[in-house]
């Protein structure tokens, strides 16, 4: 039996709208993911376990892992028969990869059950088709950190999907999901298909200059440049207070503030404890819509999915 983690993750980092993508694990050591658990037996059995597992498809043929064992299958042209306990720990339509946890812990697992017949890039790359038969379009910027860890940019070029850059490690990475969900797909369907020259300006900049001080280890000026001119300015209706909240919290000393993934999670940036925790308590007060939500202060997750049993 095989015991896989993949971890949580934030897509967009709000300046890199479906290319930048960041794994998070909570400080406290809490396993923020889901866990596949995985053996070879005489007929595929699926079990939902863990605190979201009621918000899964009743039927075992929607369940995301069930396709990506289907699709692996068919892929490597052998019927391998599993029983897989799937436990999910990440809400659905939260903002923080849920379906990408699913999806890169069943096709991790499964790989590595078959000792390894899918490259990296072809396990990545049948990742991102799952993930965009669940939202409408491929997108890496969940499966990619949360396969690989850390804060991952989406290139696909010479044969590469994505490659990890330079991050600051005194960075924390606050979330809080405020126990609403929200749709990928519908958040997708919002956004213009057209964006103005000086739009297409003003986020190249922001992107390039994000890049460029990771790089250069400059992170005040990292932080100044992540700012959301493609998802934010229509989706920030769907997140409760969200403008109130992202003014307070950058009152409060957060260095950076923005949406998770298409949300309605919501991510904050700072750089010592004392900051996180009061952005963390405002949080709990003032963000959190249900008995559900949760905050949770993490640091980047650079290992990404792994064996833990
Ligand atoms: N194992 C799974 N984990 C997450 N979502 C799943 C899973 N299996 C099927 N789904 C479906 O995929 C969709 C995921 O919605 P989405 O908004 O993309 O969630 P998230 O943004 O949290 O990844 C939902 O309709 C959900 O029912
Ligand atoms: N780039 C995507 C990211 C979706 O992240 P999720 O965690 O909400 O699935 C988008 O913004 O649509």
């Amino acid at each position: 039996m095989i015991k896989v983690y993949a971890p949580a993750s934030i897509g967009n980092v709000g300046v890199g709208f479906d290319i930048l993508g960041a794994a998070i694990l909570p400080t406290d050591g809490t396993l923020l993911g889901d866990l596949i658990q995985i053996k070879q037996s005489k007929e595929f059995q699926l079990t939902n376990i863990g605190t979201f597992a009621h918000q899964l498809p009743k039927n075992i043929k929607d369940n995301i892992v069930w396709k990506c064992w289907d699709q692996f299958c068919k892929i490597i042209k052998k019927k391998i028969l599993v029983t897989i306990v799937l436990e999910k720990n990440m809400p659905i339509g939260s903002g923080l990869g849920s379906s990408a946890c699913s999806i890169v812990s069943s096709l991790f697992a499964m790989n590595e059950l078959c000792n390894r017949p899918l490259s990296t890039n072809k396990l990545l790359k049948l990742m991102g088709k799952l993930e965009g038969e669940i939202s409408g379009s491929i997108h890496y910027d969940n499966v990619s950190p949360c396969y690989l860890g850390g804060l991952q940019l989406i290139i696909e070029k010479n044969n590469k999907i994505s490659q990890k850059i330079p991050n600051f490690k005194n960075w924390l990475w606050i979330i809080a999901w405020p126990g609403i969900k929200i749709s990928t797909a519908d958040a997708r369907a919002l956004l213009p298909s057209q964006y103005t020259r000086t739009t297409c300006i003003k986020h190249s900049r922001n992107l390039s200059g994000f890049i460029h001080a990771s790089y250069t280890m400059q992170p005040k000026l990292a932080a100044n440049f992540i700012t959301d001119v493609i998802a934010e300015p229509y989706r920030s209706k769907l997140l409760p207070n969200f403008t109130q909240t992202k003014t307070t919290i950058k009152k409060i000393g957060a260095l950076a503030c923005g949406i998770s993934g298409s949300g309605p999670s919501i991510f904050a940036i700072c750089d010592n404890d004392l900051t996180a925790k009061k952005i963390s308590k405002y949080l709990a007060n003032h963000y959190i819509q249900s008995k559900q939500g949760f905050v949770q202060v993490c640091k980047l997750d650079t290992v990404g999915t792994r064996i833990i049993g």
